[in-house]
């Protein structure tokens, strides 16, 4: 299991987020499939007054990577060249699990207990191989620890429980109090047994 690292909770200005000069701001939303990422990025964006951007769509739209099977598999670099390049000057909120691979402001990672995610992805119908490999992810924080790998700036943020507009209000405070890291905030040890059977090493194909 993931050894976690302490809580940090630095208190710096909100300009602290942008380099001296720059006025916007790019706020990459990302996560475990199934958290949240769309409606929280949605609702953040039409709060803010900021673009939203989808990464699949705007990939899609550039041919930046290309179809495997029926899914587009995305190559990180020219997705972060792209969107570096068509955002300098705009305030964007960017939504999707490999925003924290483009150059943000702040990293805003969504976390969900995993008993959500199993039902969120069961929903959508996803493939049991899909639906582990994701419960997983989110059990061990996978996506934190690459963001956190990617960017000084990250703000972790546990949904469970909460509103989108909760989640949203919670996003902001932490903005408007210039907080630029935080982290160490879920730990879903407690519910490993009850997702157990949802995991590649529960169907015993590990
Ligand atoms: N606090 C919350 N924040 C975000 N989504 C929530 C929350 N509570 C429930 N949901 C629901 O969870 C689902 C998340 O879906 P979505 O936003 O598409 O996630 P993602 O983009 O991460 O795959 C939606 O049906 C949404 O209404």
């Amino acid at each position: 299991m993931y050894i976690r690292q302490s809580t940090e909770d630095k208190d710096i200005s909100p300009s602290a987020y942008l380099a001296p000069g720059e006025a916007w701001m790019i706020i990459a939303v990302t996560g475990t499939p199934g958290v949240g990422k769309t409606t929280v990025s949605k609702l953040l964006s039409e709060k803010l007054g900021y673009e939203y951007v989808s990464v699949k769509d705007f990939a899609f739209e550039r041919g930046i990577g290309e179809m495997v099977g029926e899914e587009l598999e995305i190559d990180v670099d020219e997705l972060a060249e792209a969107m570096s390049r068509e955002f300098h000057g705009r305030d964007v909120v960017i939504d999707g699990h490999l925003s924290h691979f483009v150059p943000a402001d702040v990293v805003i990672v969504l976390r969900a207990n995993p008993k959500l995610v199993v039902g969120r992805l069961m929903e959508r119908g996803y493939s049991r191989e899909k639906l582990a490999e994701n419960v997983e992810a989110e059990l061990v924080d996978v996506i934190l620890v690459e963001a956190l790998e990617e960017n000084e700036n990250v703000l972790e943020i546990d949904t469970t429980g909460k509103t989108p507009g909760e989640v949203v209000e919670e996003i902001s405070e932490l903005l408007e109090r210039g907080i630029k890291r935080r982290f160490g905030i879920v730990d879903w040890s407690g519910v490993y047994d009850e997702v157990l059977p949802y995991l590649r090493l529960g169907s015993g194909r590990m």
